[in-house]
């Protein structure tokens, strides 16, 4: 007799399918499994998953439901933890439990017959050695670990008790709460030696890919031999399955990775640990828009393990939820070794006499402290989060600027390619000799970017060896890591990049870092900005003088037009706390998360009348229900860059005092808002994003 069975398949979001579909089968499949089914006149990937049918699909007769084609049954079936997370995340961030637990599959798994799949598996048989090989390049002498400083002692210590209690309770998430260079990497090391001698997995987040290799290469030397894999989105298709399936099969026992290896299938995890806890790439931008670091806090619930969460600068959410008992905080209050954080340096930008038109992009002051620390030998970092020679170029005669002609947005003008190009659609042209609008020769960059910081440097440095490090030096694979080998090595004298350089990395010989021009943060319309920037320059100052030996000499300049701003006297203290504190009460008065809970509704039309039609019309049926008596929806506004790629983009604001209301509306909301996408035909896309980011 055949068996009924649900199946999660990748349904369009716009089919308004959202639970698993039932199949038949003629054996029953162990819930977990990946199966191929048909769909319409397709052949898809499916899961087959836990749980009873829906009603709607329970109605069905079985001579209206269609077989399953195939079972992969040379793959263990997916954990009903693994299973649990999915239908989670699908339910809190409003998408179909099918679309989610494809999408985070390795791409080549869902596109596998059963034959392909044992063949796969075959391979990956013959190939435990090179595992380890990827593990560890060369097999280097193992170092000793070091000997722990008194605090990272007394972390561990409490942490042990936590890794110690028996599974039957989750222990609370620890809120590892350490300045720059306290040495919290070394206490995810002895955390996850500890559940890996207890024969358990270590799943290790880390923001951006380019902090993966250092921190890999930390956790290669000192469980060489202990097969590791990474996950992340820079690894070819064929890697990335290897790695999922290495993982998956237990064999792999530490995975380090992005926000997408928090879906990671990992049957004996034991420990997660969060790097950089706060930083916003935890937040996926696009489809299920899941913050990995919420996933990881959950994931960790569930299966009753320890979760480290750990940073400098800690997100508000968390350090809230430690103000409150919610999380354990543990601190490491100084320095490896004792070395200082570098003295802040706020410079006045307002003291430069000022030429009509020009602003210094480097001041004399930082020159001289540039060019002081190139005779000492020392390496120094300037940042500025702005890549290209120019954000805009412009004609003096007509005033013609680098628009987009797609985006609300200038093109960049790219010296090196000669290129004008919009950071948004991509679109790209060659630069015009003269200006488009008036022939006038005379068309000039208007502003900087690292291309042009690069360029001056070199010139007012002669001899200075000056490196650049940003996403357009970084394109080709590999690049990256060679740029950084040479940094470490000492190959370079001063380092110029946007932020991709001032987080995580452990330079070890750079004793100044300036930030150039971070001032537009401080008026941005979105409440989180100063958090960012807060975090943003306290990581940065944290690449200076990382070596004890030097600690004390090292600076980080700011320069401002607003040296008294109360956001960067907390960073002259490295006040962390009391930045926490004051943001915190301002958040508190104005009803802004953690103290109340955020949803956007995005929509997306060639006229933003459209999409504003369509975000009224939602908002009006939404604020009908008595569900919505405690919530507040905002009017429809533009987003900040309004318009990109020829579609005009807005979005609707809705706070909640609860997550539950805020969950309970959205829940009744999104069949409705599907009916309305499809009678507002002049709409392109929509989307709901729970806790955004950026706002
Ligand atoms: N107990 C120890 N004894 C000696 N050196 C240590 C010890 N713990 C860590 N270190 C070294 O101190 C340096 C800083 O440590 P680590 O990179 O772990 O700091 P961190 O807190 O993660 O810093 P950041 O937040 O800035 O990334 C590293 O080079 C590390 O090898
Ligand atoms: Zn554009």
């Amino acid at each position: 007799m055949s068996q009924r069975l649900r199946v999660a398949v990748e349904a369009p979001q716009h089919s308004g399918l959202s639970a698993p579909l039932d199949y038949l089968s003629e054996q029953p499949i162990a819930p977990g499994s990946l199966v191929r089914v048909p769909l319409g006149r397709r052949e898809l990937a499916g899961i087959v998953w836990p749980g009873p049918s829906e009603e709607g699909a329970a109605a069905l007769d079985e001579a209206q439901l269609r077989p399953v084609l195939a079972v992969l049954d040379a793959l263990p079936p997916l954990s009903k933890r693994w299973c649990e997370l999915v239908e989670f995340a699908a339910s809190y961030y409003q998408r179909s439990i099918g679309e989610v637990a494809l999408s985070v599959l390795p791409p080549q798994l869902r596109e596998l017959s059963p034959e392909q799949l044992q063949a796969r598996l075959k391979k990956l048989d013959k190939k435990p050695k090179k595992l380890q090989a990827e593990a560890s390049p060369e097999p280097a002498p193992r170092p000793e670990p070091p000997t722990l400083s008194p605090d990272q002692a007394l972390v561990l210590a409490r942490l042990d008790e936590l890794l110690l209690t028996p599974g039957d309770t989750a222990p609370p998430p620890v809120l590892l709460y350490g300045v720059t260079g306290s040495g919290k990497t070394e206490v995810y090391l002895r955390a996850a030696e500890h559940a890996l001698s207890q024969g358990r997995q270590v799943l290790v987040l880390v923001p951006e890919i380019n902090l993966t290799p250092q921190l890999e290469a930390r956790f290669a030397e000192r469980f060489a031999g202990t097969p590791m894999v990474s996950l992340h989105s820079a690894l070819t298709p064929a890697q990335r399955l290897g790695n999922w399936l290495q993982a998956h099969l237990g064999r792999a026992r530490l995975v380090l990775g992005t926000r997408l290896a928090v879906f990671a299938s990992l049957p004996e995890l034991g420990l997660i640990a969060v790097d950089e806890e706060h930083d916003p790439s935890y937040k996926q931008q696009d489809g299920a828009r899941y913050s990995a670091r919420d996933l990881a806090v959950y994931r960790a619930r569930l299966e009753k393990v320890p979760v480290i969460l750990g940073s400098a600068t800690p997100s508000l959410e968390s350090w809230q939820h430690a103000n409150t008992g919610r999380y354990l905080r543990l601190a490491l209050p100084g320095r490896i070794g004792g070395g200082a954080l570098p003295r802040v340096r706020l410079f006045d930008m307002n003291t430069l006499p000022r030429r009509k038109g020009v602003s210094t992009a480097l001041s004399p002051p930082l020159l001289a402290a540039l060019r002081q620390r190139l005779e000492a030998g020392e390496q120094s970092l300037v940042f500025l989060n702005r890549r290209g020679y120019a954000p805009v170029l412009h004609c003096a005669e007509c005033g013609w600027k680098s628009e987009c002609p797609h985006c609300s947005a200038y093109r960049v003008f790219h010296k090196a390619d000669r290129t004008l190009r919009c950071h948004h659609c991509g679109f790209s042209q060659r630069v015009p000799h003269e200006c488009p609008d008036c022939g006038n020769q005379d068309v000039a960059p208007l502003g900087r970017g690292t291309e042009q910081l690069e360029e001056q440097l070199a010139a007012a440095l002669p001899g200075a060896r000056v490196a650049r490090i940003d996403a357009d030096t970084t394109r080709l694979k590999g690049t990256l890591e060679s740029q950084l080998q040479a940094v470490h090595e000492g190959e370079v004298d001063i380092l110029v990049g946007t932020q991709m350089v001032t987080k995580g990395h452990d330079f070890r010989r750079i004793t100044l870092v300036a930030a150039i021009n971070p001032d537009s943060a401080l008026f941005s319309s979105d409440f989180r900005a100063p958090e960012r920037l807060f975090a943003l320059l306290m990581q940065a100052a944290g690449r200076a003088g990382r070596d004890a030996e030097q600690a004390a000499r090292s600076e980080m300049w700011v320069q401002t037009w607003h040296p008294e701003h109360a956001l960067y006297r907390a960073l002259l203290q490295h006040d962390f706390e009391a930045f926490a504190r004051s943001q915190l009460a301002e958040r508190e008065s104005a009803g802004l998360p953690p103290y109340s809970h955020l949803a956007l509704l995005r929509a997306e039309a060639r006229t933003a009348e459209a999409a504003q039609a369509f975000l009224s019309a939602a908002a009006r049926w939404a604020q009908a229900l008595p569900e919505a008596r405690d919530l507040m929806i905002y009017p429809p506004v533009p987003m900040s860059v309004a318009r990109v790629a020829n579609m005009e983009r807005l979005q609707m604001l809705v706070e909640s005092p609860t997550r539950g209301a805020l969950q309970r509306l959205l829940w009744l909301w999104m069949p409705e808002l599907h009916a309305l996408k499809r009678e507002h035909r002049g709409l392109q896309r929509w989307a709901v994003d729970v806790d955004p980011l950026a706002i």
